[in-house]
């Protein structure tokens, strides 16, 4: 029973965050935070896998424990329900999803009611996958291995190496992954790949645990998505920069910054790095990472809003900029179980009969947040454009979709403000010039009608990577110059 109860109050954090909109981050890192939170027993990979699933089909199980009337049923002791319809939630998903269709419970009163219903609950079930025509209801949840990274990027982080000279701990790796394969789609266990596009990056098996080797534990191994590496890369800070994070946490553009910038100006300087954070939970998460990467001392974090702080008077010697603001994550791994139950939501909902209607009101929720998002992550740019001495922004997302990325860019490029500003985007020879998937000519073509050139050469200096397809999570990156 400890273990559902422990789950309970997990599925409920997770709920709590849904309907404040605030799901972000994969399931595993929800899960191992409310762990900590709530100080939980249980096993933390258990309750992952077992939530990961409940909440996958939790659309689909609500939709059939309702038509079952199991809730209507549900005894009361002095006016409140005696069982919580989480909890019955998850022995609900065990009964009818679980691989051993069992509730993992000795004898208790709360099984043997779930028990009573146990023939309605299944013909409900029956009635639901003719209803969506589905032999079985895994066919509309996204399976789990389709949402993990084919490769864990790593990064080698300069700060933690004496004179910054990364060469020792490349040792260190080649002991570790002696097989130094040429293409990441040969990665084995044992195995790693040298990245071409990125310097001190390297791809190795995700099975291959890299979270345990020392490298890691003393901050000189860094795991980041090898597309994350691209703003900091691109921005290239030298010497005579300064920098702003615009949306830092958890922090690594912010410490890869840091890797670009702190060899070249030295460590015995005042703070040429500001990373903003408007959540203070986040923030210090943000400084925790700082910390570890070995530059918490040469970064200014600025807790709250970037457009409201960030105003120009203070920030007048500011160079460059990253901005990687909040976006609907749909490149990330791990998110999907957290994107598709809400499509599953719609789905399973029994008030939706006609399946056209149906589409079109999830295609509707989803154009919204997107419309929502892209305003939001325009303002942010927008801002950053405004700082008088800047002279190169690098805005990122993490989606793959137009609304946040090239339309973003075009409605900047459209501005009034950031034409006088004098922002244009930076050409493809600026922008790493090698990585072959560039931004869609299709959605500069819809504006920019008459000029195929200038269309062209727009997407070109847009950077796109492809969820899985280019070895990690979908990304999207631009640079804007003056
Ligand atoms: C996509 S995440 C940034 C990831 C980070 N750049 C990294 O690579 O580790 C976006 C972050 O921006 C923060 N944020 C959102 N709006 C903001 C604003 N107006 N000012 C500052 N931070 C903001 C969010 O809280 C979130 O932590």
């Amino acid at each position: 029973m400890n273990f559902y109860r422990d789950a309970s109050w997990v599925l409920e954090y997770v709920e709590q965050e849904d309907k404040k909109e605030r799901l972000s981050g994969s399931m595993q890192s929800l899960v191992l935070k409310s762990c900590q939170k709530f100080k939980l027993k249980s096993d933390p990979k258990h309750l992952y896998a077992v939530l990961d699933s409940c909440w996958r089909y939790k659309p689909y199980l609500e939709t059939i424990m309702r038509k079952s009337r199991i809730y209507d049923d549900i005894p009361k002791k002095k006016g409140k329900l005696l069982y919580s319809k989480v909890t019955l939630l998850l022995l609900c998903h065990d009964l009818l999803i679980s691989k051993q269709k069992r509730i993992q419970m000795g004898k208790l009163p709360i099984k043997e009611f779930v028990l009573k219903h146990r023939t309605r609950l299944n013909g409900e079930l029956v009635k639901l996958k003719l209803k969506l025509g589905v032999k079985d209801l895994c066919e509309l949840v996204d399976r789990e291995e389709d949402d993990v990274t084919p490769v864990r990027w790593i990064r080698i982080n300069p700060l933690r190496c004496n004179d910054y000279d990364t060469s020792n701990v490349l040792e260190e790796l080649k002991k570790k992954f002696p097989n130094r394969v040429e293409h990441w789609t040969e990665i084995q266990p044992g195995s790693i790949y040298y990245d071409e596009f990125i310097p001190n990056v390297f791809g190795v098996h995700p099975r291959d645990k890299i979270t345990s080797h020392e490298l890691y534990r003393q901050g000189k191994v860094i795991i980041q998505d090898r597309a994350s590496c691209f703003p900091a890369h691109i921005l290239n800070p030298g010497k005579d920069d300064v920098v702003i994070d615009a949306c830092a946490a958890p922090g690594n553009k912010t410490t890869h910054i840091a890797a670009h910038l702190l060899p070249s100006v030295g460590r015995d300087q005042s703070p040429r790095i500001y990373a903003f954070e408007k959540e203070p939970a986040r923030s210090k998460v943000l400084k925790k990472m700082i910390n570890v990467a070995g530059c918490g001392n040469f970064i200014e974090i600025n807790v709250g809003d970037f457009t409201k702080l960030a105003v120009p008077e203070k920030f007048q010697d500011v160079t460059g900029l990253v901005v990687d603001p909040s976006c609907s994550g749909s490149g990330i791994f791990g998110r999907k179980s957290v994107d598709s139950h809400n499509i599953a939501k719609k789905k399973a909902d029994e008030e939706v009969q006609v399946p056209d209607e149906e589409e079109k009101m999830v295609e509707d929720d989803v154009r919204n947040r997107l419309n929502k998002l892209a305003s939001f992550q325009f303002q942010v740019v927008k801002h950053a454009m405004s700082l008088p001495k800047a002279r190169k922004i690098v805005y990122s997302t993490c989606s793959v979709h137009a609304e946040e990325n090239e339309r973003v860019v075009i409605d900047l490029l459209l501005d009034k403000k950031v034409q006088q500003w004098g922002w244009r985007v930076a050409p493809k020879d600026k922008v790493i010039p090698t990585w072959p998937r560039r931004g869609i000519v299709e959605e500069f073509a819809q504006v920019f009608r008459d000029d195929d050139e200038k269309c062209q050469r727009l997407a070109e200096g847009c950077i796109r990577a492809l969820p899985r397809e280019d070895g990690g999570i979908g990304f999207f990156a631009v640079c804007f110059e003056r």
